[in-house]
């Protein structure tokens, strides 16, 4: 039997009688109708129908086949309500928010100690707690704090982008990495190869890799799963487990660790971290857990942002032509972007915008539970598919008013890291296209690419790796890049 095989049959057999007693549970105190979808099997519920690489397009192809914008999936213990308008998701997760802001129980998050990050937490004090230190720190009006490291590493990649253009992709991831272990830690990465860095990726990594393991899956749906030894067949979760344990303990420790030690050493740089000990207020696991989820949060999330805005450029060289008329208009050929320049520059904002709209790092964003039992019962967004940065702007050519970006999600669960988030992009965007001509993608043969790129089995959603030619746009931008490095920061 293959290890799938073994999965299924596992799952089946054991799970038998408590399917059941929750299926009928359901049937008895369920009296108002469950949204419409695809029938479940019998036992294993949608479990097939859910398991898709890109589950948002089967979600909009489902809202025509049943003629609702409210879904419902079955599966073994849970039933998923999908809600495919944004009005109904403003409508429950901030209206009814007090309902709507737990999130689920994941055994897999829970062996292997991924219940640090806050942002898979249930609804409790320590959540609150720690949503609390996150929202003070990273608020509006606290960010401008970190735009001269936020400066000097966009400046850096500017300066990698120069001189290895084809490894664009490792540029600015980073970038990324970098901002968020300065920030965190206090840390200072290597460009290549850094140990810290190596770390806190093999721990998100080997987590992602391993979520759809069968044998995973299988513990998932029945955590009693974990008390079967390991010899029984079937029974791989065990060492994957042991495994993410591991690494992910590494991840926490190794780089809180630098952190101390530059304390003892009286070393005075400021981090986030440093602070949080200083401060005394919350326990060592609530800090280490803090450090983790700000990298496991903020890092690959912007990378995903990053390189869809660089896919963007490449398949659409007219709107890039565009943004940089606008830079050359407003700002000249005599100087780079700054922060103090976002406001008068509303196509780079649109371009900011439209990216996180086309390809949101995390297009379903990350589920809300409901905490009991409740009941519910806009505009159509033409050619959704297409990047189009002019849907973000009026006839004025101003971002138009009270839009909001829907894609660091709602409510009480809302990214607190989205103002840092925009910073880095922002800025990225505005350098990049004020120094760089970003050619048309091409594969490893050279044949063109076209938009059907996204692949998912990654913290958050990330494109088929592809190549572009990135070209400084004259001498004198390739002049400003490299004075980047006598200005550094500022
Ligand atoms: C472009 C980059 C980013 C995107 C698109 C993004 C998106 C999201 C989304 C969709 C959620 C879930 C919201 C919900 O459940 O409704 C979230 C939660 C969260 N994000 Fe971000 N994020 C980004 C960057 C960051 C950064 C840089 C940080 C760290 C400073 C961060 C920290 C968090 C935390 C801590 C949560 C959990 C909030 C909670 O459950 O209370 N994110 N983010």
């Amino acid at each position: 039997m293959s290890d799938q095989h073994i999965y299924w049959f596992l799952t089946f057999s054991l799970l038998l009688a408590s399917v059941l007693v929750t299926f009928l549970g359901h049937e008895k105190s369920s009296k108002t109708p469950f949204p419409p979808g695809p029938k479940p099997r019998p036992l294993i519920g949608n479990l097939p129908d859910a398991v898709t690489p890109e589950p948002w397009l089967l979600y909009m192809k489902w809202e025509e086949v049943y003629q609702s914008k409210i879904l419902g999936l079955t599966l073994p213990g849970k039933r998923i309500v999908i809600l495919n308008a944004v009005e109904d998701v403003i409508e429950l997760f901030e209206k009814r928010a007090g309902t709507y802001s737990d999130r689920a129980r994941v055994p897999l998050l829970e062996l292997t100690g991924w219940t640090f990050a806050t942002g898979l937490m249930r609804n409790n004090e320590r959540w609150r707690s720690e949503r609390r230190i996150f929202q003070q720190t990273f608020k509006r009006e606290a960010v401008p704090r970190f735009l001269p490291i936020q400066t000097m590493k966009v400046h850096a990649m500017l300066r990698q982008l120069l001189a290895d253009p084809a490894s664009f992709a490792n540029h600015y991831r980073t970038l990324s990495a970098s901002i968020v272990l300065e920030i965190t830690y206090g840390y200072e990465i290597k460009p290549k190869n850094d140990r810290i860095v190596e770390v806190v990726e093999r721990a998100i990594a080997h987590l992602i890799e391993n979520g759809d393991n069968p044998s995973v899956a299988a513990l998932n749906v029945l955590p009693a799963l974990r008390y079967l030894p390991r010899w029984f067949p079937g029974m791989g979760f065990h060492k994957i487990v042991d495994d993410c344990k591991t690494f992910t303990q590494d991840m926490l420790n190794i780089p809180y660790e630098y952190t101390k030690k530059c304390m003892r050493e009286d070393s005075n740089k400021p981090s986030l971290v440093r602070s949080l000990l200083e401060s005394d207020a919350i326990c060592e696991e609530s800090v280490k857990g803090i450090g983790g989820t700000v990298f496991s949060a903020g890092t690959d999330t912007v990378v995903s942002v990053i390189e869809c805005f660089f896919f963007a450029m490449s398949l659409h060289p007219e709107k890039q032509r565009k943004a940089q008329e606008e830079i050359d208009r407003i700002i000249g050929a005599d100087r780079l972007p700054t922060f103090k320049d976002k406001d008068s520059l509303p196509y780079i904002d649109a371009i900011f915008r439209e990216t996180m709209r086309w390809l949101p790092p995390f297009p379903l964003t990350v589920p809300h539970v409901a905490e009991e039992d409740d009941i519910y019962k806009g505009t159509k967004l033409e050619d959704p598919d297409s990047f189009i940065p002019e849907r973000c702007l009026d006839e004025n050519g101003e971002i138009k008013e009270n839009t909001r970006i829907l894609s660091f999600g709602f409510g009480r669960r809302l990214c607190p890291g989205q103002h840092l988030a925009t910073n880095t992009v922002w800025l990225t965007i505005a350098t990049v296209l004020a120094s760089f001509d970003i050619g048309l993608p091409f594969d490893e043969f050279g044949n063109p690419i076209k938009f059907h790129q996204v692949h998912t089995k990654a913290d958050a959603l990330h494109l088929k790796p592809y190549r572009c030619t990135i070209t400084p746009r004259s001498v004198n931008a390739r002049k400003l890049v490299e004075a980047t490095e006598d200005t550094a920061g500022y």
